[in-house]
């Protein structure tokens, strides 16, 4: 019963003509409506600019949806008929004043009991403006429930995302507020605490006694693409390392929660993210490499270099690539570096983390030909979503060599219709209220302080090897004297051919 009222709400999309909204947001609301999750008694609003009409804002929206890879049923029509448009100025109070009037329409058209989503689909220097004037224009005061979905990025660095989240909490409670990482509703992202705290083999070997590394990498095989306006001011480090990257590593590095609940998984990221050692500006070189990549040949073809792609500055110093060395300070982690990489123009996409296992105190077969390989997790996070567990065997044959073994565990392919796009869920437990997979405030600021210290160091020191990498490789090779220097390498992660983590040409492959 609950639920039921629950998931009844108006859901406002400001940029509702943008390509956020077309790409992931009208598809992710048809999944909930064909598998049930949204009742009859929802509509969607779509503001922007643009003088649509009603029509042309559900042709659009039809016209997503089947451009996406979603089976589109006879019941599209159906659905369009919850979909409203309304031509919006951010900073024009009658604006707000037709949003709340078509608000109030829509809730007693559809039977809505007042509860309310704002999206903010637009660029974040709108964020702030949409906010006070919804509060001023009482469109947040409501006799049911009110939220707000924010986007990427939060900010430009601490001082920015303070500012904005005073602005924020103007208009709405910080337990109103859903800062989406859309990292945080993949699949097996979700899936590393159940691995880590629901099986008896890893959750006593989680620590520094048995772990010696982690690795977690984030490659994409394209380059900047039409983002170049936002990514020359931002960079890797901003749109990837303090969100995406640092919440993995919260995941990975936190203590086990009392209970499932937001409260209790938000505290305990954030005491991971607070044992995160500070950089110290004299450190940054040691342990942050940058990358920027050069031209090269991609299925046969030469593509630009960043400095040659549209809306990037010719002399750009922005980083395309980070790979970086992170410590622990808390009993559970000292020790054991955290090494994480990401990248565009990578040679492929693809998303993994590598746990690997300390030697074990005494090698029975060392004295064999081949050494012992160590033992290792793989969480795959995405092209393929599962994991891989590397242990030791003894090689079919006389010799009683050892040979490493690979266990593989696909669930994509198990379930492969059903897997949920990230958006979907991450909407989802908005509508029922539940922010878990959202970042809180504290976990925000704790990884802009981390982050500027670096970002600071990198803008006062113009690199002058600028592009250091070619495109469709792993990066600079000096990203691999990071874990060189601690006696480790980067474990290969290619989707391509399962086993070439186990094979030794492929291991050290930029060394
Ligand atoms: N696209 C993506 O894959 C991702 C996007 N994001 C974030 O999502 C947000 C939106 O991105 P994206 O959809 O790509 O951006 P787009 O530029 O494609 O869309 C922007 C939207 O804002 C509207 N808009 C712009 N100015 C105004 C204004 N003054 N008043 C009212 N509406 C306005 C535009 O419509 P109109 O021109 O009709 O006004 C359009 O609907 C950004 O914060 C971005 O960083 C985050 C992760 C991924
Ligand atoms: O947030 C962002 O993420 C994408 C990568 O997301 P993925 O789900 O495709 O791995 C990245 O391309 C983009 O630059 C960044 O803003």
């Amino acid at each position: 019963m609950q639920k039921e009222e629950n998931n009844k709400c108006v859901i406002v999309i400001f940029g509702a003509t943008g390509d956020l909204a077309k790409r992931k947001l009208f598809p992710s609301i048809y999944n909930l409506y064909k598998k049930g999750s949204l009742s009859e008694n929802f509509a969607i609003v779509g503001a922007a600019r643009r003088e649509w009409s009603d029509n042309t804002f559900r042709e659009n929206v039809a016209t997503s949806i089947q451009d996406s890879k979603i089976n589109v049923d006879a019941d599209l029509d159906d659905f369009l008929k919850h979909f409203h448009y309304l031509s919006f100025d951010v900073t024009n109070t009658s604006s707000y004043q037709n949003l709340h009037e078509l608000i109030n329409e829509l809730d007693e058209q559809f039977n809505i009991p007042g509860n309310r989503i704002f999206y903010m689909a637009m660029a974040p220097q709108f964020f702030g403006t949409i906010a006070s004037y919804l509060k001023s224009n009482e469109v947040t005061t409501t006799i049911g429930w009110s939220r707000l979905i924010i986007e990427k990025p939060f900010g430009h660095n601490l001082e920015s995302a303070q500012k904005l989240n005073i602005d924020l909490r103007e208009a709405f409670a910080e337990d109103e507020i859903y800062r989406i990482d859309h990292y945080l509703g993949k699949e097996m992202v979700q899936n590393i605490e159940v691995i880590r705290f629901a099986n008896a083999i890893f959750e006593p070997l989680w620590n520094n006694r048995y772990i010696s590394n982690i690795q977690v990498t984030s490659s994409e095989s394209l380059g900047v693409e039409d983002r170049g306006g936002y990514y020359d001011h931002a960079g890797a480090l901003r749109d990837m390392v303090q969100n995406h990257m640092l919440q993995m590593v919260a995941l990975l590095a936190m203590e086990p929660p009392n209970r499932l609940t937001t409260e209790e998984v938000r505290t305990e990221k954030i005491k991971a993210l607070r044992a995160l050692r500070p950089m110290k500006s004299e450190d940054v070189d040691r342990y942050f490499v940058r990358g920027q990549y050069g031209r090269g040949m991609v299925n046969g073809k030469e593509v630009n270099g960043y400095r040659e792609e549209s809306n990037v500055d010719p002399n750009s110093a922005t980083e395309t690539f980070v790979a970086g060395k992170l410590l622990i300070d808390n009993f559970r982690w000292a020790g054991v570096p955290f090494y994480i990489r990401t990248g565009k123009r990578m040679t492929e996409k693809s998303t993994k983390i590598v746990i690997e296992f300390k030697e074990l105190p005494m090698n029975l077969y060392y004295k064999s030909k081949d050494e012992m390989h160590p033992n290792l997790l793989i969480i795959h996070i995405q092209q393929d979503e599962g994991l891989s567990i590397v242990l030791n065997g003894k090689k079919v044959a006389l010799s009683g060599e050892t040979t490493p073994v690979k266990l593989d565990y696909c669930s994509s392919c198990q379930d492969v219709l059903n897997t949920p796009e990230a958006y979907e869920k991450l909407l989802y437990d908005c509508i029922l209220g539940d922010a878990t997979n959202f970042t809180h405030w504290d976990e925000v600021s704790l990884s802009w302080s981390f982050v500027d210290t670096i970002s600071k160091v990198w803008e006062n020191s113009i690199p002058t090897d600028f592009p250091n990498y070619e495109a469709q490789s792993m990066g600079p090779k000096i990203s691999d004297k990071l874990l060189a220097d601690d006696g480790f390498h980067w474990w290969p992660i290619s989707d391509d051919s399962p086993y070439s983590i186990l094979k030794g040409e492929n291991i050290n492959e930029n060394v």
